[in-house]
């Protein structure tokens, strides 16, 4: 630990968990139900009021020194390490496995004195195109592949495509598939097709967790967004994610918070937990720490692992190394010591 940091009394409740784990301790467990029209219609937005409680997280007290470094371990831990780009390469893939599975420079790690975490991010999310790649890439590491799917990111090709899309990435070795709604069903309000059609995407995820991206960007208003929510929810997702990071507004405080009180009301009314992911434009450690706090405020600690919780980022990665450096040695260094790809 730094100098730095053994002046600091961590004040109780700023640590993350218990104990700082790399692995997930809880995972979704989401059956999923019969569309419940009612229920749907019933979700109300109290826009000002989610927008006031969304401003409070970024001006709160922040999480200081010794507690500083867990959390942001913990939000490593937490990282869909992602590269979606159309200049992809194999090499850049496994150049991000890489990273997935060294995501903090050895000095660094040993400074802190977190060996025995063994820290990795929480899965890899490429394009099908490089999900063998990245499977063979990350053998006998346990990191899962999560491949984006069903005609990401506007997820308009033809239906059947989408599906066999799906089954390819599957087949391919992705444990983990990243799906798009059909955002028209959502604006028009057609809860039924968007029941229908995240239910095929789950029956041909088979084995593999399903995430299910809302675009939330393209949605229009909050009550959409928390309506998709619970339709997604009740058609068997595992997980509930923001962005593409193709919108042009991809994850906010807001709709992370509409999101996570859908989770909240989900599991308070059928025993089911789901997680979780904001993803796109979340690239500073700050941002991330705001995140966590809000999901232990609203979910509890329980959410705050990386199997109810993920960040989809590429570049998150790299500004919180560079935090951590910062907390080692006192001092930043420039943003190219901590590539990620
Ligand atoms: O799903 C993950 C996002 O596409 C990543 O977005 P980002 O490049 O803004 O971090």
């Amino acid at each position: 630990m730094s100098k730095t940091a053994k002046k600091q009394t961590p004040k109780s409740g700023d640590e993350p968990t218990a104990r700082v784990t790399a692995r997930p301790q809880f995972h979704p467990d989401n059956r999923g139900m019969a569309l419940d029209l009612d229920w749907v219609r019933d979700v109300r937005i109290n826009l000002s009021a989610v927008e006031a409680r969304a401003a409070t997280l970024p001006k709160r007290r922040s999480v200081k020194k010794v507690w500083q470094a867990a959390w942001l371990l913990k939000a490593i831990s937490c990282i869909d390490l992602t590269t979606l780009s159309g200049d992809d390469t194999a090499e850049r893939v496994r150049r991000l496995c890489h990273k997935a599975k060294t995501p903090v420079r050895a000095d660094l790690i040993e400074a802190l004195g977190v060996q025995s975490l063994d820290l990795q991010v929480a899965a890899v999310c490429v394009y099908h195109a490089y999900v063998e790649t990245a499977v063979e890439a990350l053998a006998g590491t346990g990191i899962p592949v999560a491949a984006v799917s069903t005609g990401f990111p506007a997820g308009l090709s033809p239906f059947a495509e989408r599906v066999a899309e799906i089954r390819r990435s599957v087949a391919a070795g992705a444990q983990e598939i990243d799906i798009v709604v059909t955002r028209a069903h959502v604006l028009g309000g057609h809860w039924d097709a968007l029941y229908d059609e995240v239910l095929a995407f789950r029956e041909a995820c088979g084995e593999a967790h399903m995430k299910t991206i809302l675009a939330t960007g393209d949605l229009s208003t909050l009550r959409n967004v928390g309506r998709a929510s619970l339709v997604c929810m009740m058609a068997g997702a595992d997980f509930i994610k923001t962005s593409t990071g193709k919108e042009s507004v991809n994850a906010t405080l807001p709709v992370g918070l509409v999101m996570a009180r859908s989770i909240r009301d989900y599991h308070e009314r059928t025993g089911m937990r789901v997680g979780l992911k904001p993803a796109g434009g979340i690239s500073k450690a700050k941002a991330a720490l705001d995140w966590l706090a809000m999901i232990r405020e609203e979910l509890g600690r329980e959410w705050l692992d990386p199997g109810l919780f993920r960040f989809g980022a590429s570049s998150l990665l790299g500004d919180i190394e560079r935090q951590l450096e910062h907390h080692v040695s006192g001092r930043y260094s420039v943003d190219y010591r901590h590539p990620v790809a």
